[in-house]
């Protein structure tokens, strides 16, 4: 017997303001842990340099989308910063049954589509930059987007955090390595949850029978 009960998998969200650091943890998390997979999710926004489709995104035109939403493929979807972003449903379920845990990089409005359709498996947190500036200083930095986007994603970032209380776990990442680590704690406690051991009340049954 191992020292852990069988499980269902969880659905681990990541949210923040755009560049307050969520793709960044979700890399070092993936490359940490190998019981978690990476919600891939199909995007309207054209690919940056070095993303990959089918890796970082499934990078889609709007009419592909609105077929995905019609036939129900997506498990939640939203538009934002003028683009369309959702998730295929078909790998998350596959994931879970099988004990999996799932890892998204999505914003408040999916989060609060995913509560709606399975609380029970869902762990939130949010992601907070340390200020303002850095906020800015990191999105210029990643020199990835236009001085526009920027300024676009900077004006959207108060509207993103005023949805903080939604979430179950705070982070401030200031440290990068601190934030990784306060991730994995959470990632480790949230496993280990009654609900979540669905050999348990069997394995206790059982238990107490022989007693
Ligand atoms: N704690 C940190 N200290 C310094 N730089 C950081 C820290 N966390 C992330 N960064 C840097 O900030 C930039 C933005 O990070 P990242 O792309 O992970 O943000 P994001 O939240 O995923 O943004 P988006 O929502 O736009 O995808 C990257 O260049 C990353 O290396
Ligand atoms: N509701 C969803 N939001 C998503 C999804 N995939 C990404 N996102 C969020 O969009 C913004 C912008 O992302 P970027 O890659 O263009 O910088 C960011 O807040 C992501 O979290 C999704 O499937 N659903």
């Amino acid at each position: 017997m191992t020292d852990d009960f069988s499980r269902r998998g969880l659905m681990l969200v990541l949210s923040s303001p755009s560049g307050a650091g969520k793709t960044t943890l979700s890399r070092m998390l993936l490359e940490e842990d190998n019981e978690i997979t990476m919600s891939v999710s199909a995007t309207t926004r054209p690919p940056r340099t070095g993303e990959t489709h089918g890796e970082d995104y499934y990078f889609v035109d709007k009419e592909t989308f609105g077929l995905m939403v019609n036939k129900n493929e997506l498990l939640e979807h939203a538009k934002v910063f003028d683009n369309y972003y959702g998730t295929p449903r078909g790998p998350v379920e596959e994931a879970l049954v099988a004990g999996k845990d799932v890892l998204f990089d999505i914003d408040w409005q999916g989060t609060q589509q995913l509560e709606e359709a399975s609380a029970d498996d869902l762990v939130r947190i949010f992601i907070l930059p340390p200020s303002a500036a850095e906020l800015e200083s990191r999105l210029k930095k990643r020199a990835q987007d236009s001085l526009e986007t920027v300024t676009k994603r900077m004006a959207q970032a108060s509207d993103e955090i005023s949805h903080y209380a939604e979430y179950d776990y705070i982070i401030l990442n200031e440290d990068i390595a601190v934030s990784h680590r306060k991730i994995m704690t959470i990632l480790k406690a949230e496993r280990l949850k009654r609900v979540r051991q669905t050999a348990l009340s069997d394995f206790v049954k059982q238990l107490r029978a022989s007693l």
